[in-house]
C-alpha cells in the first residue's frame, strides 16, 4: 500500500466502489436469469456465485453470453437496440437493463461516504482521478449521484463500444483511460470490486491493483490479482502523498 504514494492517479470502477448501484445490478440479473432459466425448465438455478463469475464487472452483453454458455444455452446476438422481450444475447441485457432503471429511478444513488472522503482527499493531493465501467448507465449513475464534475475523464461501457475496446477482464478500457490521462500504467492505481476488474488491472500491468470487498470475498479478489484489498476506500487516505 505504502506504493500508493508515489503513484499520479487513480482509476476507479463505479458500481461496487464509488457507488453500491453493484447490488442494483445484482438484484436485476438475478430476476432477468431466474425468470429465464425456469422458464426454459433449467435444472440449475442462478445464483450469487454465478454473478460473481460470469457477469460482475462485465459489459452488459459479455454478461449475458458468459451466462447462458454456462448452461449450455447459445442465443442470437440480435443488436443494442433489440426490445427487452427478445430472446436474443441483447434482448435478455435490455431486460435486465429496464428493471435497473426503475430501480434507480425508485430509489436514486448516494456515493458510499467512504469513497467519497478519499475523493476530497486525493484533490487535495493533487492526484488525478478517472472513472473506468463496463456500465453503459455509468453517465447516468455518476450524474445520480452527483459525481458528475469530480471526473473530466470517464471510459464506460458505451464509449468502449464505440471505440470497438474490448471489456474487463481484458485491460483496455483502463489502459485508454492512462493514455487520456497522458500516463503510464505504472504511475496508475486502480480500485475494483470485481474479479474481472482486478484482472483488468493486472493484466494491464498497474502501478497498484486495489480490491474493495463488497461481498466477493478478499480472497477471490486477491486470487484475481489484487496487491491489497480493502473493505471501505477511506482506509487509503493515510496512504496517498501530501498535496
Ligand atoms: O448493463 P450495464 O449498465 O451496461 O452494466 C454492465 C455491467 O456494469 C458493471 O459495472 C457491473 O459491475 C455489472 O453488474 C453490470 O452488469
Amino acid at each position: 500500500m505504502a506504493r500508493l504514494a508515489s503513484l499520479q492517479a487513480l482509476l476507479f470502477d463505479l458500481d461496487g466502489v464509488l457507488t453500491p448501484t453493484a447490488e442494483v445490478h445484482m438484484r436485476a440479473w438475478a430476476r432477468l436469469f431466474s425468470e429465464y432459466l425456469a422458464g426454459r425448465g433449467i435444472d440449475r438455478p442462478y445464483t450469487d456465485e454465478d454473478y460473481f463469475t460470469h457477469i460482475d464487472g462485465r459489459p452488459r452483453y459479455d454478461g449475458v453470453r458468459a451466462l447462458l454458455a454456462s448452461r449450455g444455452i447459445t442465443l442470437p446476438e440480435g443488436s443494442p437496440e433489440d426490445a427487452p422481450t427478445l430472446d436474443t444475447v441483447c434482448g435478455l441485457g435490455n431486460r435486465k437493463n429496464r428493471t435497473f432503471n426503475e430501480t434507480l429511478e425508485e430509489q436514486g444513488v448516494a456515493a458510499y461516504p467512504g469513497s467519497l472522503a478519499l475523493l476530497d482527499a486525493a484533490r487535495t493531493a493533487g492526484i488525478r482521478m478517472a472513472v473506468v465501467t463496463s456500465s453503459r448507465n455509468g453517465t447516468a449513475v455518476l450524474a445520480a449521484a452527483g459525481l458528475t464534475a469530480r471526473f473530466g475523464t470517464v471510459v464506460d461501457g458505451l464509449l468502449a463500444a464505440e471505440l470497438g475496446i474490448a471489456g474487463k477482464p481484458a485491460p483496455d478500457t483502463y489502459l485508454h483511460a492512462a493514455e487520456l490521462l497522458g500516463l503510464p500504467a505504472s504511475a496508475c492505481a486502480v480500485v475494483e470490486d470485481a474479479p474481472s476488474g482486478v484482472a483488468a488491472g493486472r493484466a494491464g500491468e498497474f502501478g497498484l491493483v486495489i480490491g474493495v470487498d463488497r461481498g466477493v470475498g478478499a480472497a477471490t479478489l486477491l486470487g484475481h490479482g489484487a496487491d491489497v484489498v480493502v473493505d471501505d476506500l477511506a482506509e487509503l487516505i493515510p496512504f496517498l502523498a501530501a498535496g
